[in-house]
């Protein structure tokens, strides 16, 4: 149903907050993943909201049991790019009507922990700890829209809440002066930042999976490096994202963001563009001089105050030619 005054110009609809935690036992080593997951579909639809017509609906709470299905089946369960790639391309392969999923998978920090062994620390087979509330976050959009056996894939990846801080080597100064100015021009500051990376691939042939067997997701024979399908790109965004930030003598936090988001072009291949979003968290120092205390001295300010709000928010994206 439409009307002179509206029709339905967008709709997408699915479960969001699904909570999943996987455990694969490798004898006595255990590997664990927890993830929140939404997925989302598009497809033949309209008659759901225009005419109340739910045959069309896979209902949320099957695409629930799905997730948690594929969390049990899926040989990539634990690499969540994978994983997020198989739930998607299941959900347009099973049903006829579905044309896209967006599959949105948020990875909780789980790290082994560290444990005295005969030849030193040794990390756990089975006992871990939640260090810091950094996630990875994954999506995926799996397009079937040109045929179930044409399917395509773009994936972004990323890291949200890393939350980093360093005491010298930032420094803020020719800025624009003008009547509106207060802040001070500083050679040393802290540098404090919650940082949210976002990365795309090129995007991906997904082959057409076996009918029978949901189990299969097939991945390349030949992974190409930087690429969606290379495991470690993860672990090289964040590292060189960690160590920029703690070895850049920083201009600006917008000159760092750049130098990082260079890095993991160059880094990565198979990276077409980088965006980060960095809130400047303020550390303001103490005016203490009223006590004949002197700690205004950027260099020599031992006391901050920590202001959570308002804060800077620099960001930008970062793309290959
Ligand atoms: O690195 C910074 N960039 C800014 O744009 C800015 N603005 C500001 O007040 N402090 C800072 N610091």
């Amino acid at each position: 149903m439409s009307d002179e005054l509206s029709y339905l110009s967008a709709a997408r609809y699915g479960k969001d907050k699904v909570r999943v935690f996987r455990v694969v036992r490798e004898g006595t080593w255990h590997h664990i993943v927890e993830y929140n997951v939404q997925a989302l579909l598009e497809g033949d639809i309209e008659t759901s909201y225009t005419e109340a017509d739910n045959s069309v609906v896979v209902a949320t709470d099957s695409i629930k049991n799905i997730t948690y299905y594929m969390a049990k089946v899926s040989p990539h369960v634990l690499n969540p790019e994978r994983f997020a790639l198989h739930l998607g391309t299941h959900l347009v392969s099973k049903y006829s009507h579905i044309h896209k999923a967006f599959v949105t998978v948020e990875q909780l920090r789980w790290s082994r922990i560290p444990v005295p062994g005969d030849q030193g620390t040794t990390e756990h087979p089975h006992s871990f700890i939640r260090d810091g509330d950094e996630k990875r976050i994954v999506k995926v959009e799996i397009d079937a829209s040109k045929g179930k056996d044409k399917i395509t894939a773009k994936v972004t990846s990323g890291i949200s809440d890393l939350l980093v801080l360093k005491t010298t080597e930032s420094a803020f100064s020719g800025f624009v002066r003008d009547k509106y100015t207060t802040l001070k021009e500083v050679d040393d500051r802290i540098l404090s930042t919650s940082i949210d990376l976002t990365y795309t691939f090129s995007p991906i042939d997904i082959p057409k999976p076996a009918d029978a067997d949901v189990e299969q997701f097939d991945v390349p024979s030949e992974i190409a490096p930087g690429s969606v399908w290379d495991t470690s790109v993860a672990a090289s965004a964040r590292k060189v994202t960690l160590e920029t930030f703690a070895s850049d003598n920083s201009a600006s936090v917008q000159a760092t963001l750049y130098r990082m988001a260079r890095l993991i072009l160059t880094q990565n291949p198979g990276v077409q563009t980088v965006s980060y979003a960095l809130p400047n968290k303020h550390y303001i120092p103490v005016d203490m001089s009223y006590l004949g205390v002197e700690n205004l001295v950027p260099s020599q300010a031992e006391v901050f105050m920590p202001v959570a709000a308002p804060s800077g928010l620099i960001t930008a994206t970062v793309s290959r030619k």
